[in-house]
């Protein structure tokens, strides 16, 4: 085998600050690749659709606010159906993996996946990997069919099932060849991606022909680049139940107090944006704002407050929020799951837990606190109508790429356009909720919570105090 083709991003520069962030192609490291007419253009559903096909260079912006002098800036390829494929229907050999947590919508994505093979191309051998990327080596497969698919988007959860760890490149890719796949979709979150782009790293070292596409899913929101996740939406909505619950038991009891604990490891976007929907909530609480519970301007003085205007409190807390704060009073065991992320400490518990004792404490008045952990419940549902269209959009898309022969990209809205998005772009960072963004100033306005912000100048007075008195 010769040496290993260049993986550089492929950049494309125009006129006034173009970029063009491109996505690989079978075609760069494979000469002489035939090609075929789309079987959709004799598609009757198609047919009629003026200008069905995507024009080859049309991109979408990454930027869309701009002003007279702004340079055109960083585009994406317009995901969508080619002229021309790489694939004829009959040599297709497609593979579907689930990969990480679970997410609302992702059954939804493998049906769309199935039926636009099977329906816009043509495809009839389409294989389901099982329990996530071990499955390629370590389980059966089965072959899915859009008679087999048909009615699983009203179920919760992957009827392929998923797992943490177990991705190992060689032994996966051998597992590809082995079984002549040649188009391989994995759904999956941050560490998948990550898992995805090493895959399609060793395909092109071994010059294969087998396009490598993923499709971005996670219930935190915490991919970049992408407008949001599939399922996001649905978290959102589940949420509500459970905000509307500690809702009414803190209404109904003597200074009710409701916690609702969400998920959101590193990104408190279920948080934020369940809060800004239901009006109910006093306080939310994300890992990207440090909050302090003693003193002014600090929790304790906040719930003591709004307990005495309006007799009961509800607060939102996201997973990783205050993971710190938890860490100074619980010993951390710095424990990880099995594809290496932290395991983190019930925040929900242990904020009831000290709140609890500061009331007691200061006996000013008896309080009724009660928990909410809803998060496994909300992952679990199916996905709502709005995630069902989304789903569907990014399977079509990942279809028309994948046979267009685009390949080591994330199938994703940027925008509200599809596009296809370089492994490297996904993987580089999470994506996370800016507290000096108009949407936290938002949230805070809508719950006048306090903004925490003074810690800081309350610990460096504290500090200067100290100094002082040393001299
Ligand atoms: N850096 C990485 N390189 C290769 N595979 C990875 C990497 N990180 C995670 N994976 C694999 O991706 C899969 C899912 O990752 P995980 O972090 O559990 O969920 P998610 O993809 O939802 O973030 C696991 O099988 C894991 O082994
Ligand atoms: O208990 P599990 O299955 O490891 O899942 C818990 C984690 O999964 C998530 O829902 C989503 O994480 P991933 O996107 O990495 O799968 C996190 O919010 C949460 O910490
Ligand atoms: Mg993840």
């Amino acid at each position: 085998m010769g040496s290993s083709p260049n993986s550089k991003p492929k950049i494309v520069r125009g006129t006034a600050g173009y970029v063009l962030e491109d996505v690989p192609h079978l075609a760069d490291y494979i000469p002489d690749l035939p090609t075929y007419s789309n079987p959709l253009q004799n598609n009757p559903a198609y047919s009629v659709v003026k200008q069905y096909f995507v024009h080859v260079d049309d991109s979408v912006p990454q930027k869309i606010i701009a002003n007279k002098d702004s340079p055109r800036g960083i585009h994406f390829r317009r995901a969508g159906p080619r002229q021309k494929v790489y694939f004829e229907a009959d040599d297709v050999q497609a593979a579907i993996v689930t990969c990480g947590g679970l997410c609302p919508g992702l059954n939804t994505v493998i049906r769309e996946l199935v039926c636009a093979l099977y329906h816009m191309y043509g495809v009839k051998k389409v294989l389901g990997i099982n329990g996530g990327y071990k499955g390629f080596y370590a389980h059966n497969t089965i072959s899915l069919t859009p008679k087999s698919v048909n009615d699983i988007h009203k179920r919760g959860g992957t009827i392929l099932g998923s797992s943490r760890g177990g991705h190992d490149t060689t032994k996966i890719v051998d597992s590809i060849q082995d079984r002549g796949i040649n188009q391989v979709f994995i759904i999956g979150g941050d560490g998948t991606q990550r898992g995805a782009d090493r895959i399609f790293e060793e395909i092109r070292r071994r010059r294969l022909k087998v396009a490598v596409v993923g499709i971005p899913k996670t219930i935190d929101n915490d991919i970049p680049v992408i407008d949001k996740s599939f399922g996001f939406d649905t978290a959102v909505e589940e949420a509500q139940r459970a905000i509307n619950a500690a809702h009414v038991e803190a209404e109904s009891g003597e200074n009710g107090i409701g916690v609702v604990k969400l998920m959101g490891r590193y990104s408190g976007f279920i948080a934020m944006y369940a809060t800004l929907a239901s009006r109910d909530v006093d306080c939310c609480l994300i890992p990207e704002s440090p909050f302090y519970l003693e003193g002014p301007g600090g929790l304790f003085e906040f719930a003591e407050k709004r307990l005495k205007e309006n007799g009961h409190m509800v607060i939102v807390i996201a997973e990783g929020a205050g993971q710190e704060l938890v860490s100074e009073s619980i010993q951390s065991m710095h424990k990880q799951d099995a594809s290496g992320n932290k395991l983190l400490q019930d925040v929900g518990l242990w904020i009831s837990q000290k709140i609890k004792e500061y009331f007691t404490k200061q006996k000013t008045m008896n309080i009724n606190l009660k928990y909410i952990d809803p998060t496994y419940m909300i992952r679990a549902v199916p996905s709502n109508a709005s995630d069902n269209v989304y789903c569907t959009l990014l399977a079509q898309s990942a279809v028309h790429g994948a046979m267009a022969g685009y390949t080591g990209f994330t199938s994703g809205l940027v925008n509200g356009r599809q596009t296809y998005i370089p492994f490297y772009r996904i993987i580089e960072g999470q994506n996370k909720v800016v507290i000096t963004d108009r949407m936290w100033a938002r949230l805070l306005s809508s719950t006048n919570q306090p903004s925490f912000t003074i810690c800081k100048s309350v610990t460096e007075e504290k500090r200067e105090e100290e100094t002082t008195g040393e001299q």
